[in-house]
């Protein structure tokens, strides 16, 4: 499935995601929204960084990467101020005229919890003639699940279950991979754990998240040595907040090694 995604050469996207920041700049900053990315990896690679011609010091780093942007999910449902529904979908418009070619849309999540997603129908339905792009969604439960469904899904996003509905891909979010507010550091054996059993249960696509973005290169290559034992390459993402200005050095660490074919991570 990757290989129908349009995939961007490696050197381009730092360029390219400084374009989509400050493009349209008035919207966006006006938002206080500086993009959140997950980008996939295709399953080209380089074998040495000389053969692409990278850098010296870059590593054995991936030739090309897929992007998949998140934000106007996951960056827009932290907006103190609620961001009309016209605003949002003028963003995904911008995110897919920019060259992405999967934008996660919105959450069918309880609007009692996250009212700045509660017009999830509403963007679906601004968008269901938009070409040139995928806009999966997330859905916690089968309620948004099937309100999903019925406002046009056709693909899903999760976070804490996996299932197979309606042949509709559902792509795995794990959260607090290397640390968690309650607990503290987690240790790399429970993510192994749940990405197996996400992967056993079906989802196309598996997500790390360093949600609370604590996570450096020194614990995040040990948790992805765990998870690679158990879950194959292909399937897995990482997904980098950058609180602590840790997320491209973890980018970094997860590209030299190849322990990821897809690469998510946020900067706000
Ligand atoms: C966790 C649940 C599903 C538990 O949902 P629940 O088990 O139904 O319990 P609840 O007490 O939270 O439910 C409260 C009300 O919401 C309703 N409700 C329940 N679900 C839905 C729904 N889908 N759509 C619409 N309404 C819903 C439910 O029916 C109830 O209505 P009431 O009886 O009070 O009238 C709910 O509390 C919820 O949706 N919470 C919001 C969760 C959320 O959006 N979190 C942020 C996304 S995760 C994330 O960002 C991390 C990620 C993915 O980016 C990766 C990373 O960074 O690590």
């Amino acid at each position: 499935m990757f290989a129908s995604a349009k995939c961007l050469p490696l050197h381009k996207v730092s360029r390219h995601m400084r374009n989509l920041y400050y493009r349209d700049g008035g919207a966006v900053a006006g938002l206080n929204y500086c993009g959140l990315e997950p980008c996939y990896l295709s399953s080209r690679y380089q074998t040495s960084s000389s053969e692409s011609g990278n850098k010296p010091g870059l590593g054995n780093i991936p030739e090309f990467v897929k992007i998949v942007e998140v934000g106007p999910r996951d960056g827009l449902q932290n907006e103190k101020q609620i961001v009309p529904t016209d605003v949002k979908v003028r963003l995904i418009e911008m995110l897919v005229s920019s060259g992405l070619t999967v934008v996660e849309a919105t959450s069918f999540v309880s609007p009692k919890w996250v009212p700045q997603l509660a017009d999830a129908k509403d963007v679906m339905e601004a968008i269901q003639n938009l070409g040139g792009a995928r806009f999966p969604v997330l859905t916690p439960n089968l309620k948004g699940f099937e309100a999903a469904v019925a406002a046009g899904a056709k693909e899903v996003a999760i976070f804490a279950s996996a299932s197979e509905k309606l042949s509709i891909p559902v792509r795995g979010y794990i959260s607090c991979v290397v640390g968690c507010p309650m607990e503290g550091a987690v240790h790399p054996s429970k993510v192994a754990y749940v990405a197996k059993e996400l992967y056993d249960m079906g989802c196309f696509d598996i997500s790390l998240g360093d949600t609370i973005g604590v996570g450096t290169p020194g614990t995040v290559v040990p948790m992805l040595e765990e998870v690679i034992d158990v879950v194959p390459t292909q399937k897995l993402a990482v997904y980098f907040h950058d609180t602590y200005g840790q997320a491209l050095s973890n980018i970094l660490a997860s590209l030299q090694d190849n322990y990821a074919l897809h690469l998510n991570f946020s900067m706000k």
